[in-house]
């Protein structure tokens, strides 16, 4: 995870209902998005020499690393890796101007 002090906003809040963690985490990338701030790796993303390929590089990467995990049975590696792997899918849903609304809708549509 990033560095708490480096720019985060959801971290341990708990203002932030757990079931809201994923809508305020979208937020927060749009936001490093439109604002870029300096030490944001998030921002870095948005800004990289090797454009949309960084986070698809990224993509792979944590899907490798959580399929690893779960063929270890380690829970916690593989919800560490889980979770690095959800936020790089939700910085590329943002680069695309997709939001989790189309993510929700799209399953619900699968009910
Ligand atoms: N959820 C995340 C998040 N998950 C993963 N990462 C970063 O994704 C990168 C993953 O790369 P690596 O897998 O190589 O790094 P690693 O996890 O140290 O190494 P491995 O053990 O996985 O190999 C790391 O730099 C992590 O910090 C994240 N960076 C940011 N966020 C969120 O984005 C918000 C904005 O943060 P900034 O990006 O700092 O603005 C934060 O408040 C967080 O809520």
């Amino acid at each position: 995870m990033s560095d708490p002090d480096a720019g985060g906003e959801t971290g341990d809040d708990p203002e932030v209902p757990s079931e809201a963690v994923l809508d305020e985490l979208f937020a927060t990338i749009e936001s490093r998005r439109e604002e870029l701030p300096e030490g944001s790796y998030t921002a870095s993303l948005f800004t990289h020499e090797k454009g949309e390929n960084a986070v698809l590089e990224k993509l792979g990467e944590e899907s490798t690393e959580t399929i690893l995990a779960a063929k270890d049975d380690d829970l916690d590696e593989l919800t560490y890796e889980s979770a690095d792997l959800v936020y790089h899918l939700l910085v590329l849903f943002a680069m695309k101007d997709l939001d989790l609304d189309d993510l929700r809708e799209e399953l619900r549509d699968r009910f």
